[in-house]
């Protein structure tokens, strides 16, 4: 089995009497990318932040590399690119002087790599952090997160201060190299769309708790938007376990159906109909109908 770099088991944390986690249980493979989504306040950034160890566990167990974050930042930090969603760098720094920074700090900085990164990034060496566009100082913190070659990277909301041609053919570029090099990404979004291109695993999150965690294939092989033909005509949807969402009338309804594929004939002839048409859903379907689901 591949190494878990990620291991947190029924973590908790409470903000006065709100809990913005809720017993979470999330491992993470060597070598998998992870997309973290949910809503604004869903939990993600505190998640990250007991990843980090700028939390520490009120309930549960945080454990990176193997490591507690907490009592041994050096072992842990040294091992991990991360990018703040408010992409928090010394705004009176120029990019060469960031570079010059960041590489000592870490001994396996790859400055051939981050010369290539500045390139693609088009950022220029005399340009000054606090003068430059949100976007390029996004793109300024990726290079830092990036250039010495991480066992795990961290992005918090990458894509919010990135524009869409970076983040398509950039960002998940990169997503997808760091994995093929058997290196692991977590990384946080509300672009469910790009999260569905990158992630071999996702994880939803509401409210603190962890609605769905799974691998991306699975997610989709056991969810489907579903047409359902009745034989008797309803002004209110029929009733089928799995199956929310509904929309339609009389004998025609289709709904969102999460389970085995195999129980979905046998569910919605129990119901009173028959299949009359089946498609994949996206992650976007996926994550509304959960999320309505669970209000
Ligand atoms: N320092 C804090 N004090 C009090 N409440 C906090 C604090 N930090 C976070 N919270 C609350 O905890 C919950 C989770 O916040 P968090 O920032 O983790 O969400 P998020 O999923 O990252 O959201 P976003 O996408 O908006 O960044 C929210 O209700 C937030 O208001």
């Amino acid at each position: 089995m591949a190494e878990l770099i990620i291991e947190v088991r029924n973590l908790v944390r409470t903000y006065g009497k709100r809990r913005a986690l809720d017993n979470i249980d999330l491992t993470l493979e060597q070598g998998t990318v992870l997309g973290l989504v949910g809503q604004n306040g869903a939990g993600k950034t505190t998640l990250i932040k007991h990843l980090l160890g700028l939390l520490r566990a009120e309930q549960g167990t945080v454990r990176v590399f193997g490591k507690d974050p907490v009592s041994d930042p050096p072992g842990v930090l040294s091992r991990i690119g991360y990018l703040s969603e408010e992409g928090d760098l010394p705004l009176w720094m120029r990019v060469d002087d960031l570079m010059r920074y960041s590489a000592a700090f870490y001994p396996t900085w790859d400055a051939a790599y981050a010369e290539k990164l500045r390139r693609e990034f088009d950022l220029s060496l005399d340009a000054k952090l606090g003068q430059i566009s949100k976007g390029q100082r996004a793109r300024a913190g990726l290079l830092v997160a990036l250039a010495f070659r991480p066992d795990l990277l961290l992005l918090d909301e990458p894509s919010s201060g990135l524009d869409p041609v970076v983040r398509r053919d950039i960002l998940s570029a990169i997503i997808r190299t760091i994995a093929d090099e058997g290196r692991t990404v977590l990384f946080s979004s509300h672009l469910l769309s790009e999260v569905e291109q990158v992630s071999d695993r996702v994880a939803m999150v509401r409210e603190g708790r962890l609605i769905l965690n799974d691998d991306l294939a699975r997610i989709k092989e056991t969810h489907q938007r579903i047409d359902v033909r009745l034989r008797e005509p309803r002004q209110e949807p029929p009733t089928i376990p799995g199956a929310v969402g509904w929309n339609g009338a009389g004998r025609n309804w289709s709904a969102l159906w999460h389970g085995d594929p195999q129980e979905l004939d046998p569910a919605v002839a129990l119901a009173g109909g028959e299949v009359a048409g089946r498609g994949g859903a996206s992650l976007d379907d996926i994550f509304v109908a959960h999320a309505g689901k669970a209000a």
